[in-house]
């Protein structure tokens, strides 16, 4: 289940949006994206009640789609929303006291290693998120790519664990991002880069699909 949920994971925030973001969103949605990440991170990005009305449009949208709404960082406000979800990275909240605070609600956990992975995983973890995959141009204090090798070690010596690949992930690499092992790509710039958002995201839906389609997962 939280595999399938992972295939198409958009991350987003008012920041990544040279337009409306429950527009993007909308768009996204209708393209097939699988999870969504409120990330309201970065230069001008929104705080206090701007932050909370625009994640609680956010949520509705996704609420009315079925789609797993995960708040990014801020626990308070996730439980708050009474949201699907939080991710953590290994520099904020500690994964373990996360999970106590939000109970049996999704916990995603940033990784870089396998040893992270193993730490994710005692913390109760439901899937960790790898990354960055590629350069990428959506986090200004991303660690240096780690390319597609670890997600084939961390596959390698953890057969079961949901891991959605991150970080520069293309139309053109997504296909290779599953095939190494991973169960979804988790993306900004793809989707709210892109012209044709609907279209766009269909296509990258279409080609997660069917890499796991043939890998069998
Ligand atoms: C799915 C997913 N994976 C990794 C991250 C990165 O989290 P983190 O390292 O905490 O960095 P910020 O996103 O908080 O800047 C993520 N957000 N989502
Ligand atoms: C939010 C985030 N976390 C990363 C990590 O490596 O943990 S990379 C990243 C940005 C992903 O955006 P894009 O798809 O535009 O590269
Ligand atoms: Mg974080």
């Amino acid at each position: 289940m939280m595999k399938q949920k992972l295939s198409l994971y958009f991350v987003m925030g008012s920041v990544d949006c040279t337009k409306d973001p429950l527009a993007v969103l909308d768009e996204a949605i209708e393209g097939g994206i699988t999870m969504f990440q409120f990330r309201e991170k970065g230069k001008g990005a929104l705080t206090g009640v701007e932050k909370y009305r625009l994640a609680e449009k956010l949520f509705e949208r996704c609420l009315a789609h079925n789609i797993p709404f995960i708040v990014n960082d801020d626990v308070d406000l996730a439980l708050a929303l009474q949201a699907d979800g939080v991710h953590v990275g290994q520099e904020d909240e500690a994964a373990e006291r996360v999970r106590d605070r939000i109970g049996d609600r999704y916990l995603g956990v940033s990784v870089h290693n396998l040893n992270e992975v193993k730490q994710a995983l005692s913390a109760r973890a439901d899937y960790v998120g790898l990354g960055p995959i590629f350069p990428t141009v959506s986090k200004k204090d991303a660690k240096q790519a780690c390319g597609l090798a670890m997600i084939e070690h961390i596959r390698a010596h953890e057969k079961h664990v949901p891991i959605v690949a991150i970080g520069g992930i293309t139309q053109q690499t997504a296909k290779q991002v599953i095939e190494a092992g991973a169960d979804g790509i988790a993306v900004i710039s793809a989707i709210c880069r892109a012209e044709q958002i609907r279209e766009q995201t269909k296509r990258l839906y279409e080609i997660v699909m069917c890499a796991k389609q043939k890998g069998g997962s």
